[in-house]
């Protein structure tokens, strides 16, 4: 072997053994590392629309590294919106008070300005009369306010318009019946057994009247009485319905119970029932549908659903909810309705912007139940308990 190629193998093997422990040292380098983080983890999107980093959502401000257990392994669901608080009772009917006092109140404008005549002559009792009757008092009562008014005026020998309009004050309480017991029957019982029953409230009426605005109010009312409730939608026929219900209910954190489209009223009805029994809720408020399509129609589906309620618990409150701008329509509607329900109160909607409160009094009258809640606009809050004595001191303010 000659030199030349002695200095080749030397070299050769030099160089191998040097690439060898190159090898090896950067193997042993890249087993200290951690692995590389998969390509989503690196460009984590932002959820939502909001740019400024929110800890909620898992961003990280820049320059910040968050340590990988703060980080979510699934997007975050934005926060629920938060709950309505309903209006509380009391503010609620100063403001219903003032707004029914402020209406276009031909009624008011009209008795008050002819009882504050000089000489009331048989023309102005005519008028006067006329008055009662265009605000849908109805005939009988309307005789039996002028007959009573005449008689007390002339016997008591009233004079002065401020004494006149006392008087008409009592003679129209008289004709509203402050007597009459307007409550709700909302509050839950217990069984034979001592199992908890809620109390059921069934809403009934012709569709268009408000029954399912009146649900999502009246539910209001309860939750800021600190009630709890579920709602029924049982108005399967209208699939709006349903979802309008979902709404007023999500927003101050009432459950619905509904069933498939055009299912059976009766069965969502139990449904909603039976799971305010089980969650033990205080009130179960049921709407229903309101076609007028025939009695006999109307009569079966309503006396199902309360048949198949009452296998859970009483009904103990029948709501009839009537437009109070459809006069003699609702009167039609009440008598109906009566004979197919044990209706035990009226909601008397749209009393806003009407001046037919005279429609009180003959509904009352035609079903003997008493009014227990009024309509006055379409705000979430808009939904009075009736009370007497401020009803008829807001038909005859001056406003
Ligand atoms: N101004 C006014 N509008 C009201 C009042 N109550 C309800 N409404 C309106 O009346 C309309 C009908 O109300 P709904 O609650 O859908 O009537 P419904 O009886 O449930 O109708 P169906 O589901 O078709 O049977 C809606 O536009 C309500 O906002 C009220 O007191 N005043």
């Amino acid at each position: 072997m000659n030199a030349d190629l002695l200095y080749l193998i030397v070299g050769v093997v030099a160089l191998l053994v040097v690439g060898a422990v190159v090898a090896t040292v950067v193997v042993r380098r890249r087993r200290a590392l951690p692995p590389a983080p998969p390509a989503e983890e690196l460009e984590r999107p932002a959820v939502g629309t909001a740019t400024a980093p929110s800890k909620e959502r898992g961003e990280r401000a820049p320059g910040t590294t968050a340590p990988p257990e703060t980080l979510p392994d699934t997007q975050v669901e934005p926060a629920p919106a938060p709950l309505d608080v309903p209006e509380a009772p009391e503010s609620r009917l100063t403001r219903l008070r003032r707004r029914l006092a402020g209406q276009d109140n031909a009624l008011s404008r009209g008795l008050l300005a002819l009882l504050a005549r000089d000489r009331i002559d048989e023309d102005t009792w005519e008028e006067f009369e006329d008055t009662l009757i265009t605000s849908d008092l109805g005939v009988g009562p309307t005789t039996e306010l002028v007959e009573a008014l005449r008689t007390r005026l002339k016997v008591e020998g009233v004079a002065d318009p401020g004494a006149a309009r006392r008087v008409l004050r009592e003679e129209l309480l008289r004709l509203v019946d402050p007597t009459m017991d307007r409550s709700l029957a909302t509050e839950p019982g217990t069984d034979a057994n001592g199992a908890h029953v809620p109390a059921v409230v069934l809403v009934v009426g012709v569709n268009g009247t408000g029954k399912t605005t009146t649900v999502g109010k009246l539910a209001r009312v309860l939750v800021a009485e600190d009630k709890d409730v579920l709602l029924g939608a049982a108005d399967t026929f209208r699939a709006a319905a349903a979802d309008q219900l979902e709404t007023w209910g999500s927003r101050v954190g009432v459950p619905v119970v509904r069933g498939a489209e055009q299912a059976d009223p009766a069965s969502v009805a139990f449904d909603a029932v039976r799971a305010g029994q089980q969650g033990e809720a205080d009130v179960v408020l049921v709407d229903t549908a309101g076609r007028l399509h025939s009695k006999t129609g109307l009569m079966d589906e309503l006396g199902k659903v309360k048949r198949v309620i009452e296998r859970t618990a009483p009904v103990g409150e029948v709501l009839l909810v009537l437009d109070a701008t459809t006069g003699q329509n609702g009167l039609t509607q009440a008598r109906i309705f009566r004979e197919v329900v044990d209706v035990t109160g009226i909601v008397l909607t749209k009393l806003d912007g009407s001046a037919k409160g005279g429609i009180v009094v003959q509904v009352q009258r035609e079903l003997g139940v008493p009014v227990k809640l009024i309509g006055l606009g379409e705000g979430v809050d808009d939904l009075a308990p009736f009370d007497a004595e401020q009803f008829v001191d807001a038909v005859l303010s001056e406003a």
